[in-house]
């Protein structure tokens, strides 16, 4: 049988919110995609940023202040440490975990770019929360100086930033081939660094792409059989958290546009990630998406638990 190709979008809970919680987190994510791998799965990760690229943008913000040698790092480099640091702790440990199970792969992580529409509108109504939760008395100074901050999810206020759609995947060739050949790519970390060309040459773009649409566009152009979203909840829910929630077993396209219009999806957590999981289930009929808990990910890939959203 042909090995099914997976692509894996890892949450906040696969890396933890400060670094020794990644480390940590990172132990237990390797051995979730090792158990992946042995059952013969073809995996392709991708990761989040948003706690990461925060803490990079102020940490060099502060540095700055302290010390004037140092001049301020703009968000696209930040996105790509956010990317290698990242990635090289997954590789890390993803390779201990296989080697302990005498299994032979490369793991191989790819600074990817990623081209936005320098005109998206998201550039006019930032949507994508980042770095630590705070209260509101520490937004509202933030915002007195020039920042803008959200409520995100019930868990206090972050700094936010513009969140543009990812439209093209700059080293998608090299990511294909290395897939091809077998190695286990880790690639649009972050959502990407997202770039755009101006003047024939590809210029960094001061925004943070969401991590679930470019693993959608990811999973689509490599024509992975799925796209697993891997969250802090084990299924979708409609009347999340009310007296009359239900859990949902999988949704059609049509169903999930009916639930949308509704608003069951809260914007900015589990609202992106319904629309990037349509958009992966849209482009053709074997195609499915996955939302689940990370340590639900291979019961959910053996159609045991999670949502499924299909054409
Ligand atoms: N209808 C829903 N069903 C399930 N979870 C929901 C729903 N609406 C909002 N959520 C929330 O969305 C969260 C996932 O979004 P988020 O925390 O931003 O994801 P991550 O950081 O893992 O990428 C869930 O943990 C849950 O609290
Ligand atoms: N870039 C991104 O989507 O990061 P989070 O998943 O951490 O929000």
């Amino acid at each position: 049988m042909k090995e099914q190709v997976v692509v894996i979008a890892l949450g906040g809970n696969a890396l933890g919110y400060n670094y020794e919680e990644q480390r940590k987190a990172v132990e237990g994510t390797a051995l979730i995609i090792s158990d992946l791998i042995e059952e013969g799965f073809k995996v392709v990760l991708t990761h989040g940023n948003g706690p990461q690229v925060g803490m990079i943008q102020t940490a060099m913000d502060e540095l700055n202040q302290i010390y004037s040698m140092y001049t301020q790092v703009p968000m696209p480099s930040c996105v790509a440490m956010s990317q290698g640091y990242i990635a090289f702790e997954l590789q890390r440990a993803i390779k201990a975990e296989l080697e302990k199970r005498n299994i032979q792969k490369n793991i191989v992580s790819i600074l990817t770019q990623v081209g936005v529409d320098a005109n998206d509108p998201a550039f006019e109504h930032p949507t994508k929360p980042i770095g630590r939760f705070m209260s509101k008395e520490e937004a509202r100074i933030m915002e007195k100086q020039g920042l803008k901050c959200m409520e995100d999810a019930g868990r206090g206020y972050r700094l936010t930033v513009a969140s543009p759609k990812p439209k093209k995947i700059i080293e998608l060739d090299v990511i294909q081939r290395l897939i091809d050949e077998g190695d286990l790519v880790i690639a649009c970390g972050g959502g990407g660094i997202p770039v755009a060309e101006k003047g024939g040459e590809l210029e960094g773009i001061s925004a943070v792409i969401d991590k679930d649409f470019v693993s959608a566009l990811l999973a689509k152009e490599i024509g992975a059989d799925f796209l697993v979203i891997l969250t802090a909840v084990e299924k979708i829910a409609i009347n999340f958290g009310k007296k009359n929630q239900q859990w949902l077993e999988s949704m059609s396209l049509d169903e999930a546009d009916a639930y949308i219009k509704q608003e069951q999806f809260a914007p900015g957590s589990m609202l992106p990630k319904v629309e990037a999981a349509m958009e992966f289930a849209a482009s053709g009929m074997n195609r499915r998406a996955l939302i689940t808990l990370l340590g639900k990910a291979r019961e959910g890939l053996l159609g045991k638990t999670g949502t499924v959203i299909y054409k």
